[in-house]
């Protein structure tokens, strides 16, 4: 009986703290509330969904609310226990966010960081605000300069590719299936674990699961309200993993200052034998040791460079690879334009020279962005004014889909949903001297919000680009592929990131060396 009575008393006590918040934090434009979506419940607001969805539904309820409701109108999403939140649709709105950016307008807060801190640490460059911040954004912008990338794309990116050449050769010789989604996440943490950290870093390393595990529970908290109780509960695999990674992080700095003191002869780390490199271009955690004295901020950033550019290239070219097998044309469509083999190289891969291939990178990320969601706050604390009038108090949480933005038909037309490489190109002929000019067109953040915008933008868009055209490039000039299933449409599984669901198991044939 007395437990009944505690029970119901912090039970009213709650509500109650939860109404007065609500009221003084309400969110209005032009003195009203806000629309909220269909189905939204007195109590739980639309808290159900998010608890019991799964994170590609959301991304679908997102997108058909935004073409068959709302438009561009911002309206309003509440879940009991979180902050007020909104949804914003129209790049008008979005570009003004992210011109915003910072401690008097709208940046990560603690809705974010909170989520986020056990995997990413404080100090890395995703959760750093202010100096710490911008002294790693510059390390970052130093290290993606272009003579970096030509290094990379001629130098480092061979040498990671011979794994998958052998592997597929191999499979088609025995008619082996592969899965391309493991294949290129292999290549790409080569590759991240070169430029992050300057080593020789396999998909197969405990750190790789453990940061696998970590982030799919990350991704989820971002959906349950109930995510600290699942935590202290039930938390002991997660915490582990956390452990794995935070301990690979140190080591990996301890590496990196043992490099920069020249003794060779610690050079190993203990799951893997191989030697370090030094030689290819540089790595991210030597300039970042350059910039910042605290190691522990060092190895958080470095593990958030790695984990910023691991998953999301091997998410773009496992769907890039996908929706090409789905429209076979457009293979003969990029390979006319990619470069011979004996000039395939940097300069090569240039918007400029590879517009087409291009084109169909971007128009996958579009359909399927590999950070399909984001979120920010409120942090000043005066509260904000959109450019449509919404009132935003302080700490409200504010929301945008890039997969519901990339299936806009305001802002892309009725084919929205369609893959289209052609929506990219610009192609003007010249009949008086018979020349044909194709050109990239170029969309803003605010509408192609994939790479995200204003003082946070992605800092490894570039390497993405040309990692993803010389991936497409290398593989669809060696091999044919073809989906072992013919799956329906493929969804992506729960995570940070936008995995493909069961992953992209194929059957290779070698073609025909070009003449
Ligand atoms: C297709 C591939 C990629 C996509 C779609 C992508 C997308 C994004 C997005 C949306 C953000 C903003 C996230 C936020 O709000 O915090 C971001 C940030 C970032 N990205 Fe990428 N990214 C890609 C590849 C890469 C690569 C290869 C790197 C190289 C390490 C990289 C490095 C970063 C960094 C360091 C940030 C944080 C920037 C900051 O907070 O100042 N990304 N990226």
């Amino acid at each position: 009986m007395l437990a009944a009575y505690v029970l119901a008393t912090v039970g009213l006590a709650y509500a109650v703290k939860q109404l007065v918040y609500r009221w003084s934090h309400r969110i209005s434009r032009h003195g009203r509330s806000l629309r909220t979506p269909p189905g939204t419940l007195p109590v739980f607001g639309n808290g159900l969904k998010f608890l019991l969805l799964d994170r590609q539904s959301l991304f679908d309820w997102f997108s058909e609310i935004h073409n068959d409701v709302f438009g561009f109108e911002t309206y309003e999403i509440t879940v009991p226990t979180l902050p007020p939140g909104i949804v914003i649709s129209d790049p008008e709105v979005l570009e003004f966010v992210m011109k915003k950016e910072g401690s008097e307008g709208f940046g990560k807060g603690p809705f974010f960081e909170e989520r986020s801190w056990h995997l990413f640490g404080s100090h890395g460059i995703i959760n750093a605000s202010g100096q710490l911040w911008k002294t790693q954004r510059k390390a970052g912008n130093r290290f993606f300069a272009g003579s970096h990338l030509q290094v990379l794309v001629d130098e480092v990116f061979p040498k990671f590719w011979e794994k998958a050449r052998d592997e597929l050769n191999e499979a088609a010789e025995t008619g082996r299936v592969v899965d391309m989604e493991e294949l290129y996440l292999e290549f790409t943490t080569r590759v991240m674990g070169r430029v992050a950290f300057g080593m020789d870093l396999s998909n197969s390393h405990p750190f790789s699961a453990a940061f696998d595990y970590a982030s799919d529970l990350t991704g989820l908290r971002f959906q349950n309200p109930l995510w600290k109780l699942n935590y202290y509960l039930f938390g002991h695999k997660f915490r582990k993993a956390v452990s794995i990674v935070k301990s690979f992080g140190n080591e990996i700095v301890r590496l990196a200052v043992c490099r920069r003191e020249n003794t060779e002869g610690d050079l190993k780390t203990e799951e893997t034998t191989e030697t370090v490199s030094t030689d290819d271009g540089g790595d991210l955690v030597n300039m970042l040791l350059d910039a910042v004295p605290e190691h522990h901020v060092v190895a958080d950033s470095a593990i958030n460079f790695l984990s910023a550019g691991r998953d999301t290239t091997a998410n773009s070219m496992t769907w890039t690879l996908h929706l090409l097998l789905e429209n076979p044309h457009l293979i003969q469509y990029i390979t006319d334009e990619l470069p011979s083999v004996g000039v395939h190289n940097y300069a090569s891969l240039s918007t400029a020279l590879t517009p087409k291939s291009h084109a169909v990178f971007l128009e996958t990320l579009r359909l399927y962005p590999p950070v399909p969601f984001e979120l920010k706050q409120t942090l000043n604390t005066s509260g904000m004014l959109l450019p449509d009038g919404t009132v935003l108090p302080h700490e409200s949480v504010l929301v945008w889909c890039p997969y519901a933005y990339g299936r806009s038909k305001k802002i892309w037309g009725d084919d929205a949903y369609d893959f289209k490489p052609e929506r990219w190109i610009d192609e003007t002929t010249d009949i008086t001297n018979s020349t044909n000019e194709v050109k990239l067109k170029v969309k803003s953040a605010a509408e192609y919000p994939v790479f995200n915008g204003g003082a946070r933008s992605c800092l490894g868009k570039r390497m993405a680009e040309v990692m993803g055209v010389w991936v497409m490039s290398e593989s669809l000039r060696n091999w044919e592929f073809e989906e072992v299933e013919q799956l329906g449409r493929r969804r992506s599984r729960n995570s940070l990131t936008l995995p493909m669901e069961g992953g992209l198991k194929v059957r290779v044939r070698k073609k025909a060396p070009a003449m």
